[in-house]
């Protein structure tokens, strides 16, 4: 049986081995100790050439006035796995970490931070996996959505996905990241009401079913709306669908907007050029033509390669689960961590493959455009206290083949991470859904069309400071000593 509990907060809705290493945290005494994590994903999905930021509004509405409710403890306490001392101490706990993130929509890479948390161990822990858990799925979506929106130009783009998500949670903000990364429009009603997207819908074959025939069902619909798309797939496209939807628009006349068909099925480059003929010849011209079924960038690409004249597109299934690669695999990791001195050291992560070792200390994203017309030259990820700003001539070189670089003047430098939560308290009101869209097309004319090409982009250099890069070496340098002392002892 399911419990339900009227005071059930998110704060539990983390990995139980989060609360495992605050308890250790706490009875150490070490959970106030200062750190800072990162989370970044190390692949753009797709092979895109960038993704699409998006999950900010989910993450502050989780983190504001985020505490342990009396079921919460009460569940805790039940379980052999927490200790009473723990749990009392939950009680009074208040979240005071600084969150820093992008804005919502921003253009951002592989192997940068895209969040940063500073606070105390103890609540940097406590958010990683709900952190990770919204970024992953909605910066997956956006970007997803942002590669739809790259092949179908300034046509219409709906989003049609709610059935088919994963779950009601994920219907509902997917369809948020989807209209960040370019859709008009969604069939999900809730979403409509909560973040202002524009909703938009046809009908569905259950209605000419219903009525047993096209144009009885057609008719019907015009009588009870003013804007009609009449879906004509259901029996037979050409012979029964179209000619039933013409025949209602020319009766209805003034009273209904004809806005257009729906083909759901079959050949949809053929269809619709018979369909639009059809159409045409009696004087439809400004009615649309509607396509679903399975779309994504490459079917719609292919469908516009063959000429097909559809001018409007509805995509459910492959935007809305990220059909292709369903995973972003952003990561969390921890930079920086005060020691027993109070002094901040910085922390990394080895491992035997380059990509998953961690770039150690506090960074801030700079995104290097050049004055002279404006485009990004690369992401320079430097440690926080360095100001590119202030200097004349930038010095970038690739990460991993260093002999890969270049000398940038006449540059401006951005800073990416901007504070959204400081001291636990939400200080950022994210603007609404139709301006983060904008912002995001408007950064995305930042970017040589090399970069923005959905098939075999280039890639857009991500570098490191020499100083982020030689902090990083040290310490991998620390690290392979201590571990040989260990093996010469051993
Ligand atoms: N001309 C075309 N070129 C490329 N892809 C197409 C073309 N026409 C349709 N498609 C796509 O082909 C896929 C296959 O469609 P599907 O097998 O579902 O056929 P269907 O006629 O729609 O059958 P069903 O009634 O089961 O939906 C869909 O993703 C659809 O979008
Ligand atoms: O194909 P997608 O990109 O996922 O887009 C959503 C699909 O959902 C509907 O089909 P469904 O068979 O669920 O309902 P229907 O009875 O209206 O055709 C619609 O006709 C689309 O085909
Ligand atoms: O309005 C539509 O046409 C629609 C909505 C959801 C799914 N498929 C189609």
């Amino acid at each position: 049986m399911t419990a339900n509990f009227p005071d059930d907060s998110l704060i539990l809705h983390t990995d139980a081995y989060q609360l495992s290493m605050m308890q250790t945290y706490f009875k150490k005494g070490i959970h106030e100790r200062q750190a800072v994590f990162e989370l970044y994903f190390r692949k753009i999905p797709f092979e895109n050439g960038y993704a699409i930021f998006a999950g900010l509004e989910h993450i502050l509405e989780f983190v504001d006035g985020l505490h342990f409710s009396a079921s919460d403890l009460a569940y805790m306490r039940a379980e052999a796995m927490f200790d009473d001392d723990f749990i009392d101490y939950l009680e009074n706990w208040h979240f005071s970490a600084t969150i820093r993130t992008p804005r919502e929509g921003e253009v951002v890479f592989n192997n940068e931070p895209i969040l940063q948390v500073e606070g105390s161990i103890f609540d940097a822990q406590l958010i990683e996996t709900p952190l990770l858990n919204i970024i992953n799925y909605q910066t997956l979506i956006a970007t997803k959505a942002s590669r739809i929106r790259s092949v179908v130009g300034d046509q219409g783009l709906l989003e049609f996905g709610t059935r088919r998500a994963q779950e009601m949670d994920a219907a509902l903000w997917g369809t948020r990241a989807a209209f960040i990364g370019g859709f008009n429009a969604t069939s999900n009603v809730r979403a409509g009401k909560r973040f202002g997207i524009p909703i938009s819908g046809t009908h569905a074959h259950a209605l000419v079913q219903i009525y047993r025939n096209d144009y009885d069902a057609f008719m019907a619909y015009a009588q009870t709306h003013q804007d009609c798309v009449f879906l004509v797939d259901t029996y037979d496209t050409l012979r029964s669908g179209v000619p039933s939807a013409i025949r209602v628009a020319q009766e209805m006349g003034d009273q209904i907007n004809f806005l257009g068909v729906r083909i759901d099925s079959g050949d949809m480059a053929y269809l619709s050029k018979e369909v639009r003929k059809m159409l045409d010849a009696d004087g439809f011209y400004n009615a649309k033509i509607y396509a679903s079924n399975d779309l994504d960038e490459e079917t719609i690409s292919s469908l516009k390669m063959q000429g097909a004249k559809i001018d409007v597109w509805g995509v459910g299934t492959k935007l809305i689960t990220a059909f292709d690669q369903p995973a972003l695999g952003a990561v969390y990791k921890v930079v920086s961590v005060e020691n027993e001195a109070g002094k901040m050291v910085d922390t990394i992560k080895i491992s035997s493959s380059a990509v998953k070792i961690s770039t150690p200390g506090k960074k801030q994203v700079w995104r290097i455009t050049r004055h002279s017309n404006q485009k990004s030259e690369g992401d320079y990820v430097a440690l926080w206290d360095e100001n590119p700003q202030a200097q004349t001539e930038l010095h970038m070189f690739d990460p991993e083949h260093t002999y890969l670089s270049k000398h940038i003047k006449n540059f401006d430098a951005r800073p990416l991470l901007e504070e959204v939560v400081v001291g636990g308290k939400v200080i950022y009101t994210s603007p609404d859904v139709q301006t983060i869209q904008a912002y995001s097309e408007s950064r995305l004319d930042h970017l040589w069309s090399e970069y923005r090409r959905g098939l075999n982009p280039q890639e857009y250099p991500v570098d490191l400071s020499q100083k982020a890069w030689d902090n990083k070496m040290n310490l991998i340098q620390q690290v392979q000593s201590y571990v040989d002392e260990l093996d010469r002892q051993n």
